[in-house]
């Protein structure tokens, strides 16, 4: 199957250019068309009007590549397993179940899967069985009922019934033994997807989390693992008995009587075509009701995790409405599920009890005429009753597996996703060697969820190393902008960022993240651990005595040993526990730990008082000390020192200089100083 391509937007540009060009000289006739609809797509990834065929237009890329790219209706498509530098290529139906994908999952565990099946098969031939056993213990019965010999009845009626205790222990041991390995396999499975999932999740560019709410990200590693894994298990153990039981009856009714079975079975294919049918609208119908689930619970985990933010505007009536809303939605959805399941599984029973009747009726009739015996017809009854409860079954299996095909096709669509952003590989720049030059060349920028609002526009700055630059500003100027671009947390769109001359989409991302830049935000947040593993978490292996420097650097240790268990005390979720100085200054330790040669300072003290912003400022006054430093800050007072200090107006740069030299321009920035002084308690 072809593969729809997603790329960033300047990718894009040079990637339509690209195919622009070779299709002009390629496909003349379809030039126009292809033009016109690349030019009007409306997203990176459709193509708004195209090309009225499908247009297959062999492409040389850049490097050597060569691919093969597909002009569908409005689509963009590469061939299958071609990997392009920038783009992804993600499944043209992303909600289809991946069964490329499942085998992956099942094939290391296969011999679980092959041992249950052929658990499942003796007891399937068993139950087979069985009824014929139970045939010939009737005619026995039936021989006895008007001779009173007893003995001659006990020997006769002995081997079958030892033979049919036997089948029924054989029966519940290899019952117990394919369960347990379903089972295994289950888990098996549901913990290597689980894994995956979260590892996808997890490596998703950050623009990814933009688009997508918690909430609902959380649902699919939780309640769709699980709805998948339930269903696995019910659907193979339950399928898979009732599919051998229905096939061994079937056979078992022939050869009792083909007259009956003729008679019994008339109706089976319209009842397969009809539940076809049904089928496929149950399972729309499913996805819906589970996307529906998800928005609630995004709500709801949006309600719960902003509490404070939530009672403080007395919001509570407002989200429980809201929340009501979307459950309703959810519920109505589900109901309508309910009413096709139950639809489904009220002609199933219809059709199982029409059988029924019509066994009885034809039995009775070749039982009076001598052509069947007693233990025949008891046999065929039973053998049609296993058929029916396992009909049953499969009318029951019918909603799980629904539920399971919808929820594995949630899962599997973020597993696939493919970031366009790679986490790991790329240059490093070793130890020592790292200086902490920045620049910013001709950078211009949007966010992939707004992509008409350009944030930066041909930003230019340089940081020499060991400096600080102040980045200042009115709000939603572009100033946190330049901190995320920093982190890679998104790519420029034209232009690009050094460090040390290197661009660094070239370089390590775990690595500049990890060992090149210590960020530090206005909002600190500490995982629900104790303050030395919250420390900690700037350098995992960092020892006791390194994780105390690091917070004595960042005017902590006094606090931390003022409390009873010290370094122990555990900070809540997310760190109520702890004043905003106090979380302020750990997360400062933290990101000192791991002794980054670029400090990035978002406001970092924007959020606390005066007394204790204070005490935070003296501490990165010492953790200044040797390092490039980019301090984004709105109370000016505290980046009078910075080396430069950069004005931003609306993505640009408009005045640049010290404290003195902007305050004798006696332009944007010294009008911003003398707002703040006007407003200043002092002033
Ligand atoms: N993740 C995002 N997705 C889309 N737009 C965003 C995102 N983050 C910020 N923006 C937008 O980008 C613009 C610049 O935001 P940015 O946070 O860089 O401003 P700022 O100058 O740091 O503001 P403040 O001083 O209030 O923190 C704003 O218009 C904002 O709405």
């Amino acid at each position: 199957m072809w593969k729809l391509i997603q790329c960033s937007s300047n990718v894009h540009n040079t990637f339509r250019h690209t195919i622009l060009q070779q299709c002009r000289s390629t496909r003349p006739t379809y030039y126009n068309n292809i033009r016109k609809a690349f030019f009007h797509a409306p997203s990176k990834t459709r193509v708004s009007k195209c090309a009225p065929k499908i247009i297959p237009i062999g492409l040389s890329l850049a490097g050597g590549a060569f691919v093969n790219v597909m002009i569908s209706r409005n689509k963009v498509l590469c061939e299958p397993k071609t990997r392009m530098a920038g783009y992804r290529t993600v499944s043209d139906k992303n909600l289809r179940f991946d069964w490329a994908k499942f085998w992956t999952y099942l094939r290391p565990h296969i011999w679980y899967f092959i041992a249950a099946i052929a658990g499942a098969l003796v007891v399937a031939v068993l139950n087979i069985q069985i009824p014929q056993v139970m045939g010939g213990l009737i005619n026995i019965l039936a021989k006895f009922t008007e001779s009173k010999d007893s003995l001659q009845f006990m020997n006769e009626i002995k081997p079958t019934a030892f033979k049919l205790i036997g089948m029924y222990i054989a029966q519940s041991v290899f019952t117990f033994f394919y369960i347990t390995m379903l089972s295994n396999l289950g888990e098996k499975i549901a913990y290597c997807m689980k894994t995956d999932l979260f590892s996808s999740i997890l490596d998703q560019d950050i623009a990814f989390f933009d688009k997508n709410r918690t909430g609902e990200i959380i649902t699919r590693l939780t309640s769709d693992i699980q709805d998948f894994k339930s269903s696995f298990k019910q659907t193979v153990s339950g399928g898979l008995r009732a599919a051998t039981q229905i096939l061994g009856c079937s056979v078992s009714l022939v050869m009792i009587s083909p007259e009956m079975t003729f008679v019994t079975l008339l109706c089976v294919p319209s009842v397969i075509a009809v539940g076809t049918i049904f089928g496929s609208l149950l399972r729309v119908t499913s996805r819906r009701a589970q996307a529906q689930n998800d928005k609630t619970t995004a709500v709801a985990d949006e309600a719960v995790s902003n509490i404070r933010t939530v009672r403080a505007f007395a919001m509570e009536d407002q989200e429980k409405e809201l929340f009501n809303a979307e459950a309703e939605k959810g519920m109505s959805l589900s109901q309508n599920l309910g009413v096709g399941i139950g639809l489904f599984q009220a002609g199933t029973n219809l059709f199982i009890n029409g059988m029924v009747l019509s066994t009885l009726y034809m039995g009775g009739y070749l039982l009076s005429t001598n052509k069947l015996s007693a233990g025949e017809v008891m046999a065929y009854l039973m053998a049609s009753q296993t058929i029916q409860r396992s009909l049953a079954q499969v009318s029951l299996l019918f909603g799980s597996v629904i539920r399971g095909v919808a929820a594995g096709s949630r899962i599997f669509e973020y597993i696939n996703m493919q970031p366009t952003m790679p986490l790991k590989g790329g240059k490093i720049i070793p130890d020592g060697l790292l200086k902490g030059d920045i620049m910013f060349k001709n950078v211009t920028f949007a966010y992939p969820t707004r992509r008409q609002q350009e944030v930066l526009k041909h930003f230019n700055l340089t940081v020499p190393a060991g400096k600080t630059i102040a980045i200042v500003g009115a709000s939603g100027n572009g100033k946190s902008t330049v901190v995320a671009l920093l982190e890679r947390f998104y790519d420029v769109k034209e232009g690009s960022i050094t460090l040390d001359g290197q661009d660094i989409r070239t370089l390590d991302p775990t690595w500049l993240r990890k060992r090149a830049l210590g960020l530090i935000s206005q909002e600190p947040v500490l995982f629900g651990t104790s303050i030395i593993e919250n420390i900690r978490y700037g350098k995992p292996d960092a020892t006791d005595e390194e994780v105390q420097k690091a917070a004595v650097l960042a005017n902590a240790d006094e606090f931390i040993t003022s409390f009873p268990k010290g370094y122990n005390t555990m900070v809540g979720e997310r760190g109520v526990t702890l004043s905003g100085g106090q979380k302020q200054r750990i997360a400062i330790a933290r990101a000192l730990l791991k002794n980054p040669s670029v400090l990035l300072l978002d406001e970092a003290t924007s959020a606390l008082d005066a007394e204790s912003e204070k005490i935070v400022q003296a501490a990165l006054e010492k953790a200044r000390a040797g390092r490039t430093v980019i301090v984004i800050a709105h109370r000016l007072s505290t980046i009078q020192n910075a080396d430069l200090i950069v004005v931003l107006d609306k993505g640009q740069i408009v005045e640049m200089g010290t404290h003195e030299s902007l305050k004798k321009l006696r332009g944007y920035y010294w009008s911003l100083t003398y707002q703040q002084q006007q407003h200043s308690p002092a002033g």
